[in-house]
């Protein structure tokens, strides 16, 4: 069914222990660990896009061996299971070791094309790297991993699939909010996909420890199997490949900050280094348009991962790689001995080049412009303002702005994207203002409406997983009924469409969810 080659064990020094305990791993980037069989597996929805990447069909996702293999009850002929070793700095704070400690590889599928695909079960058990945790994931987090990573791909941003969501038909125990109230729930496993789930992690764990040998393996491995295309670059290997690697971080901020999401944890153990969006956990959807907003309970005081600080914070994790890069370059002169090598520093230079860059031509487009001048930046810079200040949800304020007629504007056609109507009638005056200024802009810039409207709208999406969204598939799917699961997956397929008939899952956040659990406040426990 899947074709195996399975680089990254055969390239790569496996831990020798073979006991699946709680340790430190170390010379290794690897440990063997088998899946821990679940009592009753069922396949819960899967996607069939990411099917079509691994050449499987309907009847491959409906069979018994891969719902064994997708729930970690038996391996598929080829595959091999392990767990890959990485460090991390948390909240600004190096962690140590983590590791996969609920994640276990398959190994790499290579499809009829010669594309290769990491497989990697998420809450398949237990693995060296669990410390006292149980491996397990629960069906809500699962769901929201599951949907949002498939949601994610549509709307164009880079980001790890999901093959599958498969019920364990176990319970898992957790304390929600970690207040002292632990309950069972539902458990579940999702597939996930990528070419690589390697992390800045990985090989800034290598460098704590002094492993400079293994660190050296590990990037020439990456860069062969996972940058092919730097091989014949010319310039110094090290340097070019982090150069990419900022590129591609720039790019998915400018992403994530075009279509309103926020990661939630953006711990270095989170950061993808082909730049895709990695680990699923208490994200969110930017609902009333605000930059200090965060959806992470643990992060609720020091907003260190909220909505607008998510460059920033890119940047501070691409510095910690640089770190752990550096002892790999010539020695410095004397003079620069404190200082990161030069073409370390100009890598991340470059990153702040191309996330400005990136950022402007993301919201010249939302905004529906040709090119981008200084003085598009002040007048985003406004509209941001304005935004913020009357709770303007982001993604029907800018999906709809494209129905503004620039030439007799009028909000109206902005109404449904308040949430309040006395902040509505309070900045009525700013938003006539601002959509006055913005009309003449569009009229300096001369395109017609139809091809501004189009442009606009492959940009500005219709459809997001609004965390209410998410919510309601989650409490359904909990009572045994997936249906919304599989609407949900149907309309976020094609996020940047009008779909009538499904008004519903555009509409703003409803009232009951601005400060429910689950919909404006997600907690890490998963
Ligand atoms: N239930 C669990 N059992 C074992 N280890 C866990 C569990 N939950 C989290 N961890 C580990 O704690 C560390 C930090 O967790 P974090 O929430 O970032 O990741 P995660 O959600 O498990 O997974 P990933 O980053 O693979 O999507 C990781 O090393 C992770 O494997
Ligand atoms: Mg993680």
């Amino acid at each position: 069914m899947l074709n195996f080659d399975n680089r990254f064990v055969r390239e790569l020094p496996g831990d020798t222990e073979l006991r699946n305990q709680p340790r430190q791993v170390c010379a290794a980037c690897w440990s063997p660990v088998t899946p821990t069989p679940v009592a009753a597996p069922t396949l819960l929805a899967h996607s069939r896009e990411v099917a079509a990447d691994l050449d499987l069909d309907d009847r491959d996702m409906a069979s018994a061996e891969m719902l064994a293999a997708l729930s970690g009850n038996r391996l598929l002929p080829g595959m091999v299971s392990y767990a890959s070793c990485y460090g991390g700095h948390q909240f600004g704070q190096w962690a140590g070791q983590l590791g996969d400690g609920r994640a276990i590889l398959l190994g790499e599928a290579v499809n009829r094309r010669g594309q290769r695909f990491e497989l990697q079960l998420k809450g398949a058990g237990p693995t060296p790297y669990a410390r006292r945790a149980d491996g397990r994931a629960v069906l809500r987090s699962s769901i929201r991993e599951f949907l949002c990573s498939e949601a994610m791909h549509h709307l164009g941003v880079p980001t790890t699939r999901a093959l599958s969501l498969v019920g364990s038909g176990e319970s898992v125990v957790r304390d929600m909010f970690y207040d002292g109230h632990p309950i069972a729930e539902p458990g579940a496993v999702v597939c996930r996909v990528a070419p690589s789930f390697t992390r800045f992690g990985h090989f800034e764990l290598l460098a704590a420890r002094g492993e400079h040998a293994l660190l050296q393996r590990l990037v020439d491995f990456t860069i062969a199997r996972d940058f092919p295309a730097l091989l014949v670059a010319p310039g110094e290997k090290l340097a070019v490949w982090f150069r990419e690697v900022c590129e591609r971080t720039a790019r998915l901020m400018a992403h994530w900050l075009r279509v309103g999401f926020v990661h939630g944890v953006m711990n270095t153990d989170n950061m993808s280094i082909l730049g895709l969006t990695i680990d699923y956990g208490p994200y969110g959807w930017v609902d009333n348009f605000d930059p200090a907003w965060t959806p992470n309970t643990t992060d609720a005081s020091s907003r260190r991962y909220c909505f607008a600080r998510q460059p920033e914070i890119a940047r501070w994790n691409l510095e910690r790689l640089a770190d752990a890069l550096a002892p790999l370059l010539p020695k410095p002169p004397m003079a620069e001995k404190a200082a990161r090598s030069a073409e370390l520093a100009a890598a991340l230079e470059h990153y702040d080049e191309v996330y400005s860059a990136e950022f402007c031509t993301a919201f010249a487009g939302k905004l529906g412009l040709r090119s981008w001048t200084p003085a598009d930046g002040e007048l985003l810079g406004e509209l941001f303002e304005v935004m913020r200040l009357a709770e303007i949800d982001m993604t029907e304020f800018f999906r709809q702005l494209a129905q503004l007629d620039i030439d007799q504007p009028d909000a109206e056609v902005l109404r449904e994207s308040f949430y309040r109507e006395d902040l509505r009638q309070r900045f009525a005056p700013d938003l006539a203002r601002w959509l006055a200024r913005y009309s003449a802009r569009l009229r300096h810039d001369g395109q017609p409406a139809e091809r501004r409207i189009a442009a606009m709208n492959q940009v500005n999406p219709r459809y997001v997983l609004r965390n209410y969204l998410a919510q309601q598939a989650i409490e359904r799917a909990e009572q045994g009924d997936t249906q919304t699961i599989h609407e949900l997956l149907e309309v976020l397929r094609r996020p940047y469409q009008e779909q009538p008939g499904r008004a519903e899952f555009s509409a703003r956040r409803p009232d009951w969810a601005r400060h429910k659990a689950g919909c404006s406040m997600l907690s890490c426990s998963s």
